[in-house]
């Protein structure tokens, strides 16, 4: 089965009655409608039913969207390191009241009053599907998450917002005809995979909850796509170094720490070995790969997930490009055993057939990534010190 027929699966969603009760899953089939499809009825969520019409030669898109006019994005865990940048290229593309940021923390007064910003915890499917019908959401960037290092900690909340989650998302898209990006990570790879270097497809034993569930999406995500034509799109983010975003607690962090700690303080302490090697992303590259992937158009995607990545180096590669610009910087070692055995079972260099598809080209290597973050930061700190 490929793909839906808009006007058909918008007939069926108004028409049939949503059924709520978590205890009657169950299909039906319904009679197939005058515009000659073959009709079929999945229960994409237990609580109702979605008929799904299926003609041979129907595209990907997505079935709500068209392409004349610009999507109307909400993006989930909209304020962790990369929503607030992602909103603010979109808004540029799309206009500003056509990206929706949404969390469930509090915005600061920067991010709030720059353009629409919505509560939305996405555990909460009722509140989820109001949103997106209120709003008319066409396009859902889920970036909703708790990453590598966070995850381990607490592993039950990791599976409740990785995992469970990701069911209302999926269902979501699927039931209103979204075009959904869910991003993925070198952390869906484990100590099995190839490491350098890694394919798109190759084996995935990740050993992390993160991992676990972001294979589970990558998986679901392909499975909708297949079986209910869901438009789903899906990239495999290295670790992303950005200068106005804190990351939220994952195992590259340290690669963004290095340069506020060499411009603030002079010193950094490492908590990976020196020799540590894993793919890495400046964040303009990451959100601009995202949009790229999001506007393909669905004939160029032979996968719907896919690695990318930008460079790769070792934390004592990355120290030594920062001490060409400050050479007084010290680094030390102390590692955390916890991101070290994640570290030391994520890819180093995965290849990428994005390059193929969609013609990804990354822009910044190490020497610019480091001159951008140091520039920015260090007049940051500049304008700081001065007020
Ligand atoms: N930053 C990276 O290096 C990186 C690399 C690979 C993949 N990714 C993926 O990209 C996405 C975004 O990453 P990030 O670095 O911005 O993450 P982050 O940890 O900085 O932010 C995640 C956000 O999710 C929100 N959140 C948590 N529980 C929620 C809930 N129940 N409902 C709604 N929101 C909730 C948090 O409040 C937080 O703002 C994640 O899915 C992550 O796995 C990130
Ligand atoms: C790589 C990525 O998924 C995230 N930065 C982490 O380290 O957990």
């Amino acid at each position: 089965m490929r793909d839906l027929n808009p006007e058909c699966y918008l007939f069926r969603q108004v028409k049939m009655p949503v059924l709520r009760s978590l205890s009657r899953v169950a299909q039906q089939v319904l009679q197939a409608p005058a515009c000659g499809c073959q009709p079929i009825t999945v229960a994409v969520r237990n609580i109702s039913f979605s008929p799904r019409q299926v003609t041979s030669d129907a595209s990907f898109h997505s079935v709500s969207f068209s392409e004349t006019d610009h999507p109307k994005v909400l993006i989930t865990g909209g304020l962790g390191q990369l929503g607030v940048g992602l909103a603010k290229l979109l808004r540029r593309r799309f206009g500003n009241n056509n990206v929706i940021l949404s969390d469930i923390r509090k915005p600061p007064s920067h991010v709030f009053h720059s353009g629409p910003f919505i509560y939305s915890d996405i555990l909460d499917y009722k509140n989820l599907r109001e949103i997106v019908v209120n709003n008319r959401i066409t396009w859902l960037v889920h970036y909703s998450a708790l990453l590598s290092a966070v995850g381990e900690a607490n592993v039950a909340l990791a599976r409740a917002v990785n995992i469970t989650g990701l069911h209302n998302i999926l269902d979501i898209a699927a039931e209103h005809g979204l075009r959904l990006f869910v991003p993925s990570t070198i952390g869906a790879f484990g100590p099995t995979s190839p490491r350098n270097p890694t394919p798109d497809l190759c084996v995935q034993r990740p050993r992390t909850i993160y991992g676990v569930s972001k294979v589970h999406a990558e998986l679901m995500g392909e499975y909708y796509h297949h079986r209910y034509g869901l438009d789903f799109r899906c990239l495999r983010y290295p670790g992303i170094i950005s200068a106005d975003s804190q990351p939220g607690g994952g195992t590259t962090d340290y690669a963004v720490q290095i340069f506020h700690d060499a411009v603030k303080t002079g010193k950094f302490e490492c908590n990976l070995r020196s020799d540590t090697r894993l793919p890495m992303m400046y964040i303009e590259d990451c959100l601009r790969a995202t949009l790229e992937v999001m506007e393909a158009p669905a004939d160029t995607l032979s996968m719907r997930t896919y690695n990318i990545n930008a460079m790769s180096f070792t934390p004592a590669e990355l120290a030594g490009e920062v001490q060409r610009q400050l050479p007084d910087l010290q680094v030390t070692y102390s590692l955390d055993q916890v991101r070290q055995d994640i570290a030391d079972s994520w890819p180093m260099n995965p290849t990428m057939r994005t390059r193929r598809d969609w013609g990804w080209k990354h822009e910044y290597d190490l020497p610019e990534l480091v001159q951008t973050m140091l520039a920015f930061i260090g007049s940051e700190a500049r304008v700081a010190q001065a007020s």
